[in-house]
């Protein structure tokens, strides 16, 4: 098969979503890989590694996905990269289509197959391909929300660990999956008081039994929000509801009972996000005020640690692309039931229930989809 690389073009998107080792693979595996000219610079490949595994280097972005039949990216299509899509084309990223009715419905239009690594699920409930970048995202919020408690940035100023004789910030993570866990581990190694809130008891045992009473865990409601928010000196926001539009569960409103200059980080916001008053940032501008409540919500966080991030989202993608290209998508997706949730959209269809649900449009299952 020919896959193509393409360099991402998102503000300030540094990774690629391949690195030569995954290339190489491909290769061992008798496929064409053709890798955008510098499309690997950002995490530290320059082209000569790619060609030194044999993959085929093109300068020309029109050829480049002219060519191809599998197209592996990073980020969702770009306005002009959409431009580029036709329905011979099956592509394999980040799509996040419940947060954008725009590139939802433009999608569709190429016809292209478009399969999401997010909405991918495995045998024991997790998101194999969401899990590495959630990982690096949740670790990233407590480096951002402590950067944006500095005065300098709007802050309140407050330090998070403190220092002896004065206490440490209150971090509330709201959301205790793969991003929570993450956020909250580094707050704890900061030293901060954290607490975190989650509607599954299950994961509240599971943070409570590894965390040893070093963190609270509380359950999710509007009460216990509001009651957490109040105290806290930086909020975390890492809900997720597969595929779905994330629930809004900070109003405007409750802005007013926050301390003024807290921070909240909205790493939900490539779900549209979880509070009222988000709206997507890029690495460039990642912060603005509402309210006297500095917001940060950046939808690719993990592109500013591209080195780190591009290795461990090709460990976890790579058994996937090597299937689409063994297979083709409609085998690679017949042969595995959890591959089947992350087909978006396919013959100018919608293909998954929570994105069409979230703007009301009508969808085709996967198994019709297979099956015709
Ligand atoms: N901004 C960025 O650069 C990045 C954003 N993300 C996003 O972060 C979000 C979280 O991802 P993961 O942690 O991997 O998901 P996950 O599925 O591991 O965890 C989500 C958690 O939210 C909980 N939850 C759902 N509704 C809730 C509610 N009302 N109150 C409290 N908890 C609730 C679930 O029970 C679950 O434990 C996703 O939207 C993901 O796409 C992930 C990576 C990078
Ligand atoms: C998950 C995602 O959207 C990202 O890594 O940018
Ligand atoms: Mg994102």
């Amino acid at each position: 098969m020919r896959i193509a690389v393409p360099a991402e073009i998102k503000n300030h998107e540094y990774r690629v979503a391949l690195t030569p080792a995954g290339v190489r693979e491909l290769i061992e595996h008798g496929h064409d890989v053709i890798v955008q000219c510098g499309a690997g610079i950002g995490s530290g490949y320059e082209d000569a590694a790619y060609e030194a595994v044999g993959a085929r280097l093109e300068g020309d972005v029109e050829t480049l996905w002219a060519g191809a039949e599998l197209i592996v990216k990073v980020k969702e299509p770009q306005p002009e990269e959409i431009a580029r899509l036709t329905p011979e084309h099956t592509l394999f990223t980040y799509l996040h289509l419940a947060a954008d009715e725009r590139l939802t419905r433009s999608l569709m239009e190429t016809g292209a197959t478009s399969i999401a690594y997010e909405t991918i699920t495995d045998e024991r409930g997790g998101l194999p391909l969401l899990a590495p970048m959630s990982s690096v995202a949740g670790r990233m919020a407590v480096q951002a929300g402590a950067h944006a408690l500095e005065k300098a940035q709007g802050g309140s100023g407050v330090l998070l660990p403190g220092v002896p004789g004065v206490p440490p910030a209150a971090v509330t993570v709201i959301g205790g999956g793969v991003v929570g866990e993450n956020a909250a581990r580094m707050a704890l190694g900061l030293g901060a008081d954290v607490t975190v809130l989650d509607r599954s008891l299950t994961r509240l045992e599971a943070l409570d039994h590894r965390y040893q009473g070093r963190l609270r865990t509380v359950y999710s409601t509007v009460d216990a929000v509001e009651a957490a928010i109040r105290s806290s000196d930086l909020v975390i926001g890492a809900v997720l509801i597969l595929g779905a539009a994330a629930p809004k569960l900070i109003t405007r409103q409750m802005l007013a009972t926050m301390k003024p200059g807290s921070v909240l980080v909205d790493v939900a916001i490539d779900q549209g996000g979880c509070f009222e008053t988000s709206r997507p940032t890029t690495h460039a501008e990642p912060i603005y005020t509402v309210d006297g409540i500095v917001h940060y919500c950046v939808a690719n966080m993990p592109g500013a640690v591209a080195p780190t991030s591009t290795q461990a989202l090709t460990s976890a993608t790579l058994p996937y692309v090597l299937k689409l290209a063994d297979q083709g998508w409609r085998e690679a997706l017949k042969n595995d039931g959890h591959f089947q949730h992350g087909l978006n959209t396919a013959r100018g269809q919608l293909t998954h229930p929570a994105v069409a649900e979230a703007f009301g449009l009508p969808f085709e299952p996967v198994a019709r989809m297979l099956g015709g």
